[in-house]
């Protein structure tokens, strides 16, 4: 016997009234290109579920990238059977024995097809004594069982469900609008944009390189780590902004004790002229409260200071060793280990100041002009598509997509 469907139960979006046909669709859209990696399975919607008919494909795999989908609460493995008790009875039997551990466990059989001749509660009496007959140690438990097992009796068919798995949670991607993520090589950006996209936000990047003193490496990392997270997002657009001048003007011009709150402020202005032209109407970043010099209270205070532009930090109140965990989980912290210097680190000046004050930042500002430079690190930046990899993928497979 084998599993041939995975049930999909929705996450919190079955909360959200009106919206929900719009939530579905996006989750159907979302699943349907992740699941292009296991080409022989469909994709079936019903009222308040969806199914992933497996038609030969590995269930275990297609449950792990089930797994990675924002938008689903939990998922069970189901067999389809005939309207034909020993056959139904078997399914429940093996459906039991995929919870590995499970020493309790409860039927819940529906009979949705009244022609069936046995009623919902004799069949759970039937199946649960079937059970009992063919394991050990095992017993019912019908208010907190291991494992619950649903027998739904259909006209087309009998579907029994197993264990449920975990899924993702949050909200499908594209629910809730764009944000435009500052993405540096380091461990926090890629992990906030994870986040942002579990409420259910479409993520594009922002990365700025200085290119001699930042190298090709750098920006492939940047890549990489950005690939990483199509994972999750499906597609990605980057926008890599040539920094060079800008750092070499604030380098000259600005006492090195405000360096790098000035650079800061100049990433968030160009972000904010590039979220514009992108119709994006927030920003994220990487940033944790006290983490380094420049995220103490003061200094974010001068930093966002530049712009009215909402400034998502999913990270502000998280602990490094949390966000640590979470980058393994996504696949994103080998990326970010790779030693290769980020702009900010190269710049760095010796002392920055821990506490800047928003006054005098604009008041050193003023003395230059950067309005010039930061138009041209605008129209100058090179923008790669990137979107989620499928073993395969044809040509036009994501053309939809941007
Ligand atoms: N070169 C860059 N390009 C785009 N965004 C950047 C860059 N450098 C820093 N940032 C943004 O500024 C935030 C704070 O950067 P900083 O280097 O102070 O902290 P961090 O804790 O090391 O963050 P990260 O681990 O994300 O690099 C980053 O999380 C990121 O959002």
């Amino acid at each position: 016997m084998q599993f041939n469907q995975i049930m999909v139960r929705y996450g919190e979006m079955a909360l959200k009234g009106k919206n929900r046909h719009k939530f579905e669709q996006k989750l159907q859209s979302n699943l349907t290109h992740k699941l292009k990696r296991y080409p022989a399975t469909r994709l079936k919607k019903t009222r308040d579920r969806m199914y992933v008919m497996l038609n030969g494909e590995d269930p275990y795999k297609v449950m792990e990238t089930c797994q990675e989908v924002f938008g689903i609460q939990s998922l069970s493995f189901a067999v389809r059977t005939e309207q034909d008790e020993d056959k139904i009875k078997e399914a429940a039997l093996f459906a039991f024995n995929e919870a590995d551990n499970a020493k309790t466990f409860k039927i819940s059989a529906k009979r949705t097809d009244k022609t069936f001749p046995v009623g919902s509660q004799e069949m759970n009496q039937r199946l649960g004594g079937y059970i009992l007959k063919n394991t050990e140690d095992v017993t019912v438990d019908v208010h907190n069982p291991d494992v619950e097992i649903t027998v739904e009796i259909r006209q087309d068919a009998v579907y029994i469900t197993s264990k449920k798995y975990p899924g993702a949670g949050g909200l499908p991607v594209g629910t809730t609008g764009k944000t435009l993520l500052l993405l540096s090589g380091g461990i926090d950006s890629p992990v906030a944009g994870y986040l942002a996209m579990k409420r259910g936000v479409e993520v594009e990047a922002i990365h700025f390189h200085s290119p001699p003193y930042t190298s090709e490496r750098a920006k492939q990392k940047v890549m990489d780590l950005a690939q990483e997270m199509t994972r999750f997002g499906i597609k990605l657009k980057v926008h890599i902004i040539p920094f060079t001048n800008i750092q070499q003007k604030i380098h000259q011009e600005m006492p090195e004790g405000y360096s790098m709150t000035i650079m800061r402020r100049l990433m968030l202005r160009i972000s904010e002229a590039v979220a514009k032209e992108q119709d994006i109407l927030s920003m994220t970043t990487g940033e944790s409260l006290g983490q380094v010099a420049s995220q103490t209270m003061e200094s974010m205070s001068a930093i966002n200071d530049v712009t009215n532009y909402p400034v998502i930090r999913p990270l502000v109140a998280m602990d490094k060793l949390d966000i640590i965990s979470i980058s393994q989980q996504i696949g994103t912290y080998d990326i970010s280990i790779r030693p290769y210097e980020d702009c900010c680190t190269v710049f760095v000046p010796k002392s920055p100041k821990t506490r800047p004050s928003k006054e005098k930042a604009q008041y050193y500002e003023a003395a230059v002009d950067f309005s010039e430079d930061i138009k041209q690190a605008v129209e100058q930046r090179e923008i790669i598509k990137l979107k989620l990899q499928t073993e395969t993928k044809t040509e036009n497979e994501f053309e939809d997509l941007f």
